[in-house]
């Protein structure tokens, strides 16, 4: 019978690649069906992230070895070779049993064709190791293209990641392997609801609310099960708290999150404005991401959820005091969380999202009142999205100050790579 946790993680990477799926929304569910959880889970979820985010990599060793190129290779029998690749050069599973149980997937899940091609092509690569294998596939690259292909990210994303840094190559490396590693669970503990005192794990450095857990699974954990406190990156907890500590004279109880779903930021906000006697619209255009939001704040009854796109909503000018835009972006500040997105995510995609996100912070500029604050947010560095969208929407806008700026990076703050900016209002117009 062919090992469980192989079978499921490579119908994880079909999945991936047949019907664009998600692996944090595939893998939980495949686990579910296959009763596998403990330690098989925790190898299970290694393999697929590890074997996904080193795509990259592994292509570039498969391909140099099979003799008909990668493009020859039967995309089924690419995932069961990415999979053994994976388990030969980055995982402690011994060769013989890396190469037999891949083997093994290929026999069971796709036929009997393509074993002794795999087999011997896996026998070839497990002759070096990660590292002599890179010096090969790398040999008479130079820069970027290198660089590309040893941490595995698209050259058009390593070379964005560079210019989001200043061109600074010694932070580039440590960026891109940041990139490489799992994040670890961050909770937060939404003020009025749960006291981070009361939550496992060790406090963040960056977010009075936060506890980073050193194991287990957040679903055990009663205050997340039931909504007083949830798992959020401490970078998303600093973007609803910059919005929430900026000073403003005058009043403040009106706030809006312009772009909410899945709800996380909205919740923390909801949290603290209740403290303060304020209540918040939460928005987001799509219903069923709008659906994520009401269930993350139903303890807060000052929290308004609506479904309106962000550039038309029927809300007055001036009439909120603090607005969020956490705008829809590339999200190439994430990478380490979504295994997938940097083979999915092309340069085309700013062609679209960059407009919207100026018309959100056009929109919500012109919603906040004089004297009030807007932050305007990305989980991608994206020089495009961050400060140039800032810069172009500010210049033609005598009426805001840029207040401040910040991007956080998984390297150095241990968080995403979150851009958030605050930008006032002032009352010359
Ligand atoms: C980066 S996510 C927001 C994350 C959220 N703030 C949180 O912390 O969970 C951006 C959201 O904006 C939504 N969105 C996209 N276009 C929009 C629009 N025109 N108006 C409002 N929301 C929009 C997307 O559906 C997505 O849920």
């Amino acid at each position: 019978m062919t090992d469980p946790v192989r079978m499921v993680a490579f119908h994880v990477l079909r999945a991936v690649a047949e019907k664009d799926s998600y692996v944090n929304l595939v893998l939980p569910g495949m686990l579910k069906e296959h009763s596998i959880e403990g330690r098989d889970a925790a190898f299970a979820t290694e393999l697929v992230h590890g074997t996904v985010r080193r795509q990259g990599t592994y292509d570039a060793i498969i391909g140099s070895v099979a003799s008909k190129g990668l493009a020859g290779i039967d995309p089924p029998v690419l995932d069961a070779l990415r999979l053994g690749t994976h388990q030969l050069l980055s995982m402690r599973v011994p060769p013989h049993a890396a190469v037999s149980t891949t083997v093994d997937v290929v026999r069971r899940e796709i036929g009997h064709k393509p074993v002794h091609f795999a087999n011997a092509l896996l026998r070839k690569i497990g002759q070096k190791d990660l590292a002599g294998w890179l010096d090969t596939v790398t040999e008479g690259l130079e820069g970027d293209e290198a660089r590309a292909i040893r941490t595995s990210h698209p050259l058009w994303i390593v070379k964005a990641l560079t210019e989001a840094l200043g061109g600074h190559a010694t932070q580039i490396d440590k960026l891109l392997a940041a990139d490489n590693a799992s994040p670890r669970v961050t909770l937060v503990a939404r003020p009025g609801l749960c006291e981070p005192d009361d939550l496992p794990g060790t406090p963040g450095t960056l977010s009075p609310y936060a506890r980073i857990l050193e194991g287990g699974a957040p679903s055990d954990i009663p205050q997340v099960r039931d909504g007083r406190a949830g798992v959020q990156d401490e970078g998303s907890q600093v973007v609803a708290i910059t919005l929430a500590g900026a000073q403003i004279e005058g009043s403040d109880d009106r706030w809006l999150d312009l772009c909410a779903g899945p709800g996380g930021k909205a919740a923390l906000l909801g949290a603290i404005a209740y403290q303060r006697g304020a209540s918040l619209v939460a928005n987001e255009v799509l219903e069923h991401r709008a659906e994520l939001v009401r269930q993350g704040v139903h303890l807060l009854d000052n929290v308004e959820v609506t479904t309106f796109d962000g550039r038309h909503g029927p809300w007055d000018e001036g009439s909120f005091d603090r607005v969020l835009v956490d705008a829809p972006c590339t999200g190439l500040g994430a990478l380490r969380r979504r295994p997938e997105s940097r083979w999915r995510r092309v340069p085309e995609d700013l062609e679209s999202l960059v407009p919207l996100q100026m018309a959100l912070l056009n929109r919500a500029l012109d919603l906040v009142r004089p004297g009030g604050v807007v932050v305007y947010a990305t989980c991608s560095p994206h020089v495009a999205e961050t400060t140039g969208v800032v810069d172009v929407v500010t210049a033609a806008r005598p009426d805001i100050e840029v207040e401040a700026s910040r991007q956080l990076w998984p390297h150095i703050d241990g968080t995403d790579a979150m851009f958030m900016a605050t930008l006032r209002r002032t009352d010359t117009v």
